[in-house]
């Protein structure tokens, strides 16, 4: 695993008038990586991610990119660095198919002419290399396809585009069983593709089944990122309502940065 982030924030402040929804935020994601940003509603999950996207500026703080400082202006900067966002509502167009969707705005062309072999080529490259079978024609509307097949088709295009940060934003909401397995295998995947993936989800069995680190928001100040394997469902579930876990060691602790100081918690 990698020791130096993908990503990391410090220091990020965030209001809107007068309620400040972001306190002095550390937040780290790691190439190879599931991190699950997790928070109570209204922690300030969403909000953290569109400053990472470049939706929102930020009051303060700073943006490593592998370690170098970078200012992130707005979706065009954060989307050069390859940070791409797969929101709940997905984006994608029911009236086109999959190809369609997968090159939207992109498209690729030979001479005036689309050029459609090669679009749908690399589209089934993409499926094929991220192990998804679960889609059965590359031609087929997007209207047509299955909750997680969309998801499927989301996070499929984030790869295509050669992304590197992917955050997912609620993917398993609404979905049955068997389509939240495969789509936490297919974010389990992207990992072991090297990318860095963030992961936001109220499902603490979602959680821990498919993330290395635990990122937890409490009223707008992060106040632990810890390893999966460092902290208990209880443990989570205490951060996520009281801000604090008396069980959680105070190496933990420590390093989790409870004042955002940057440090990146219990990375070891
Ligand atoms: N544009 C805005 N203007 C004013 N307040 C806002 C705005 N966006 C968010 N907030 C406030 O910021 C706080 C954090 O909201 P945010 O949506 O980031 O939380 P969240 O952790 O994503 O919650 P949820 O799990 O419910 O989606 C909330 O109190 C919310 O009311």
């Amino acid at each position: 695993m990698s020791e130096t982030p993908l990503l990391e924030l410090r220091g990020v402040d965030k209001s809107f008038g007068p309620v400040q929804v972001l306190r002095d935020v550390a937040f780290s994601v790691y190439p190879g990586q599931v991190t699950a940003l997790v928070g109570d509603n209204g922690a300030g999950k969403s909000t953290l991610v569109k400053c990472i996207s470049g939706i929102y500026g930020t009051d303060a703080g700073e943006f490593f990119f592998e370690g170098r400082p970078v200012t992130v202006n707005g979706p065009r900067d954060a989307a050069g660095l390859g940070i791409d966002v797969v929101y709940q509502d997905l984006a994608l167009c029911d009236n086109l198919d999959i190809v369609q969707n997968m090159f939207l705005g992109r498209e690729r062309r030979s001479g005036l002419v689309l050029d459609e072999p090669a679009m749908e080529e690399l589209a089934a490259k993409t499926l094929a290399g991220l192990s998804i079978r679960t889609i059965s024609s590359l031609r087929q509307h997007v209207s047509s396809l299955s909750g997680g097949q969309r998801q499927t088709v989301a996070i499929a295009k984030a790869v295509l585009w050669n992304s590197r940060l992917v955050i997912l934003d609620e993917p398993m909401a609404a979905l049955g069983l068997a389509q939240t397995a495969q789509v936490l295998e297919l974010v389990r995947r992207l990992a072991d593709n090297g990318l860095a993936v963030v992961l936001i989800s109220h499902n603490m069995n979602d959680v821990f089944a498919v993330s290395d680190r635990i990122a937890t928001l409490y009223l707008g100040q992060m106040v632990a990122q810890v390893r999966t394997t460092d902290v208990t469902h209880a443990q989570v579930v205490e951060l996520i309502t009281s801000g604090r876990s008396g069980s959680l060691g105070t190496a933990g602790r420590n390093a989790n940065g409870y004042r955002g100081t940057g440090t990146t918690g219990a990375e070891k």
